[in-house]
């Protein structure tokens, strides 16, 4: 009768365990057998299976997972820095640090009608932090699986001080896909986006949708003005 959503406690469906780091890592489940795996370590999901237990991100057989090292796979956080536009070592240092999981998380907004496991990891600035980037923040993402497997993040940064800072972020998504050849990216049409591969020269996207025969690398110039 399709009732198990209804019946599935989600609270149970969220393990805590350890790395072998030792660092945690949080792995959150649906009733039909999806599952993603958030680990402390960059407030960093590193795995999301399908209900067949396919795993959808991709990681680098060369990755090293020992912190402080950002983990090259699954989806990086790039905070308050994306690529080296900035001052602070490349995408920032979120993805270096340790986050903490927040007990006590809001509830998941009532129009969100859809049952879904969640985790909320919190990243404050630590001493040495603030000596490099002097900002105030607190930075919360919510990472949520919903009952058909989707997966969804949501980062919120709080201006803890009020005092105004700018940023740039980015979740760096490292997807697994079977061959390039078939993949195509929609949407980006009439976006301004910087060449990596000449010199971060400012082009505009043309027409059809990006496909790969070579290396690619773009970086789509979005805007966000908050008030
Ligand atoms: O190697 P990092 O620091 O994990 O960054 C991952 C990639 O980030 C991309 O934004 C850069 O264009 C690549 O050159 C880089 O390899």
């Amino acid at each position: 009768m399709g009732h198990s959503a209804a019946v599935w406690d989600y609270r149970a469906a969220t393990e805590i365990t350890k790395d072998w780091n030792g660092v945690d890592k949080i792995v959150l489940r649906s009733p039909r057998g999806a599952s993603a795996r958030v680990s402390l370590h960059g407030g960093q999901v590193t795995s999301w299976r399908n209900e067949q237990g396919e795993e959808l991100l991709f990681t680098s057989s060369k990755a090293i997972f020992k912190p402080p090292k950002a983990v090259r796979g699954g989806i990086p956080i790039c905070f308050p820095q994306f690529g080296n536009c900035g001052s602070l070592e490349q995408h920032g240092f979120a993805r270096n640090k340790i986050w903490t999981i927040d007990e006590n998380p809001p509830p998941l907004s009532p129009n969100d009608s859809h049952a879904k496991s969640f985790i909320d990891l919190l990243l404050k600035p630590s001493e040495e932090d603030l000596k490099c980037w002097p900002h105030s923040f607190e930075f919360r993402l919510r990472v949520s699986l919903a009952a058909d497997g989707s997966l969804a993040l949501i980062s919120r940064i709080r201006n803890v001080n009020g005092k105004p800072f700018s940023f740039s972020f980015a979740y760096h998504t490292y997807l697994s896909v079977s061959d390039i050849s078939e993949v195509r990216i929609e949407g980006l049409e009439t976006l301004d986006y910087l060449d990596n591969l000449c010199q971060k020269e400012r082009f505009t996207e043309q027409g059809d949708a990006i496909t790969f025969e070579s290396e690619v690398g773009k970086f789509c110039c979005y805007m966000i003005f908050i008030e």
